[in-house]
């Protein structure tokens, strides 16, 4: 690709990582020195996320643009707004189903549901198949590619999601 354009979102959301097990696993050798660590992520906990979205293209438009700035921040903006302020749930999660009902019994609870533990790298995954579908549905796969999706779940973490 010979041009990269990048454009950073911000959101708020809540989440539990209910898969999370640090007392095995890849790398739980490196942990397992520091005695039973606590599982924090499995507890409900939000983050202040950064999602930084790359997009690539051989060809500038006639406007010397990979894109406009403005349409990719609308191409992602009403999927920025849902999420924002809500709670990311794995439809898979143990907790799930009386989530979803304290979730309608007060109404004071935005919940996300999607179907996988919403780690950094699964989101970011989800945020770049979204894109990428929203490309072709406009017809411009042909000329921009989804280069990558990074995201930032905290200000020491992130994950990038980069298939091709
Ligand atoms: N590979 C992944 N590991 C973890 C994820 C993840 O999405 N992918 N998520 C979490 C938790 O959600 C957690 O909130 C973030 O973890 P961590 O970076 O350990 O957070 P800390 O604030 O404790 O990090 P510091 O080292 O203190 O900066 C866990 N793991």
């Amino acid at each position: 690709m010979k041009w990269q354009i990048t454009k950073v979102f911000n959101f708020e959301a809540g989440h539990r990582v209910w898969k999370q097990n640090l007392t095995y696993g890849r790398g739980a050798q490196f942990t397992q020195k520091e005695g039973v660590p606590q599982n924090k992520c499995v507890n409900l906990h939000g983050h202040s996320y950064t999602l930084e979205v790359v997009l690539g293209s051989d060809t500038l438009s006639e406007q010397d643009m990979v894109m406009d700035f403005y349409h990719v921040k609308n191409a992602l903006k009403d999927l920025i707004d849902t999420i924002d302020h809500s709670f990311i749930i794995d439809i898979n999660d143990p907790i799930y189903q009386e989530l979803k009902e304290v979730a309608e019994k007060y109404g004071a609870l935005k919940i996300f549901p999607v179907d996988f533990c919403p780690t950094a790298e699964a989101l970011a995954k989800y945020f770049y198949d979204f894109l990428k579908k929203k490309l072709q549905e406009a017809g411009l796969l042909g000329e921009v590619r989804v280069v990558k999706v990074v995201l930032w779940e905290t200000k020491t973490s992130k994950a990038e999601y980069m298939p091709e």
